[in-house]
């Protein structure tokens, strides 16, 4: 269908009209790019402006739409609806918009992303008057399914969502990435070696790392969720040296959700009474729910929650075994509870820490002040100012109790990073993993 064959002129306030009413304005142009299974270039500027409301705020705002002039066949990098894009100067004049936010994802079919994606695109994370971009990598496996999951993005009209693209090389997707969200990792089948699963799915991480080193925005935001998480971002880390280390996070946000949730329960408080929950360590079954630093209203878990065998045992195994217990009941892993704790992973980054309170986040132990081993990814306490960044929490206490766990999950890690010293730069990998290395959904 020729592009020329667009026409949309609109303009109006958002306050009176919704985003739905102006996009029907449109006339549906798109050319289902089904058949362009790579991104490979960006829009060129030869284009022609139509106007189309796309406003975001309460101002009103004419934001002009560049119509290609070229066949859409030569634009694969955007996924139909899409591929209508918008003058920027025009954008400046309103004072109106902010500079579009790129975020990659990869595993973007999968379950995690089916949840994830709607929020992000919604605004939750980085707030009512921020465009945003989503990259989507999939695989020859499951493009077909992200060519739906960018269908369905199309027809919820948005109003931040500007640009999605879909593909399945990193080194095309994770272009100009400001932030990484990397869920696609193979799941533990019945029967495979953990040593196997590191193996196959470091492999995976490496090459990301590799293609983020080389194309993405030199201080993005990387988020690994891929199982297992902790190892996983620090293969990623190493294979990006270009990449500030500290960049790079394992996801263990849900596991500070879940251990909120249940000192919420054993307290009967609601959960927004819960503060300072670190987790320590590994998202792993040996991770380590603090009750010792953690606060319920303001005051020390002990001195709200006298029953400190319920603390030292039961709701330490509930936390490490919680995703387990999801899966028996649900047949699959926590799948929108790790969407949401991936938005919350990522606004509180974006927002500043509230005062005295701290987040979770596997990061890089290069000089951390709890004599944790370095050069390994372990969840431990942080602050942010809201800028991207974070720093480590310094006054927390930490006992015998809490020493010998931490102990535990960290050698856990050492171990998981001997096996994969082939994918890291650091030799010969020798895998002699304990025991009860297992994912929280593994019981
Ligand atoms: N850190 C945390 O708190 C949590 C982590 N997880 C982990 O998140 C990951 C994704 O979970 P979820 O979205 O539910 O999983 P899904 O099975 O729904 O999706 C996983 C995606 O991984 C991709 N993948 C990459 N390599 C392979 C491979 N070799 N074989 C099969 N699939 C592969 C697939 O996408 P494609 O084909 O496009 O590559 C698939 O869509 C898992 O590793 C899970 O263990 C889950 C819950 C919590
Ligand atoms: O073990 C899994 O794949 C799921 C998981 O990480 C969790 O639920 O915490």
């Amino acid at each position: 269908m020729a592009v020329a064959e667009f026409a949309a002129t609109s303009s109006t306030s958002y306050a009176k009209t919704s985003h739905h009413h102006c996009s029907s304005q449109l006339s549906y142009v798109s050319n289902r790019l089904s058949h362009h299974r790579k991104i490979n270039f960006r829009p060129h500027a030869r284009t022609q402006n139509a106007k189309i409301c796309c406003s975001v705020t309460s101002k009103e705002v004419q934001a002009t739409v560049a119509i290609p002039t070229q066949d859409l066949k030569k634009k694969p990098e955007c996924y139909g609806v899409f591929c209508l894009t918008y003058d920027l100067r025009a954008e400046e004049e309103t004072k109106s918009w902010k500079k579009l936010i790129n975020i990659a994802v990869s595993g973007a079919a999968g379950t995690i992303s089916n949840h994830l994606l709607f929020k992000l695109a919604s605004g939750e994370v980085f707030g009512p008057d921020q465009p945003i971009a989503l990259k989507l990598l999939g695989s020859e496996r499951s493009f077909q399914a992200l060519e739906g999951v960018a269908m369905e993005l199309e027809d919820s009209l948005y109003p931040l969502l500007r640009e999605v693209s879909i593909g399945i090389d990193p080194y095309e997707v994770f272009q100009d990435a400001d932030w990484t969200l990397l869920i696609g990792a193979k799941p533990r089948g019945p029967g495979m070696e953990r040593a196997a699963l590191l193996d196959i799915n470091g492999k995976i991480f490496a090459d990301q790392g590799k293609a983020l080193n080389a194309v993405a925005s030199p201080n993005v935001k990387v988020i690994v969720v891929g199982n297992p998480c902790n190892t996983n971002a620090l293969i990623c880390l190493k294979n990006a040296p270009n990449i500030p280390a500290k960049n790079f996070h394992a996801l263990t946000r849900l596991d500070e959700n879940r251990a909120k949730c249940q000192l919420a329960l054993k307290a009967g408080v609601f959960y927004d009474k819960v503060s300072n929950m670190t987790i320590w360590g590994n998202h792993s079954t040996t991770q380590v729910p603090d009750f010792l630093n953690a606060r319920i209203n303001g005051l020390p878990v002990k001195e709200v929650i006298k029953d400190t065998k319920w603390l030292e045992e039961d709701f330490t195994e509930i936390v490490q075994k919680r995703g387990g217990a999801l899966i028996q009941k649900w047949g699959r892993s926590s799948a929108a509870s790790t969407a949401v704790s991936i938005v919350d992973a990522m606004k509180s980054l974006v927002t500043p820490t509230p005062e005295g309170d701290w987040f979770s986040s596997g990061v890089y132990t290069n000089g951390n002040p709890y004599g944790i081993a370095e050069d390994i990814v372990f969840s431990m306490p942080c602050r942010s100012k809201g800028d991207g960044d974070y720093e480590l929490v310094k006054d927390v206490i930490i006992d015998d109790f809490l020493r010998a766990r931490i102990k535990k999950t960290e050698a856990e890690l050492l171990a998981e990073k001997k096996c994969v010293a082939h994918l890291t730069g650091d030799g010969i990998a020798v895998c002699d993993l304990p025991e009860d290395t297992m994912l929280p959904g593994e019981m």
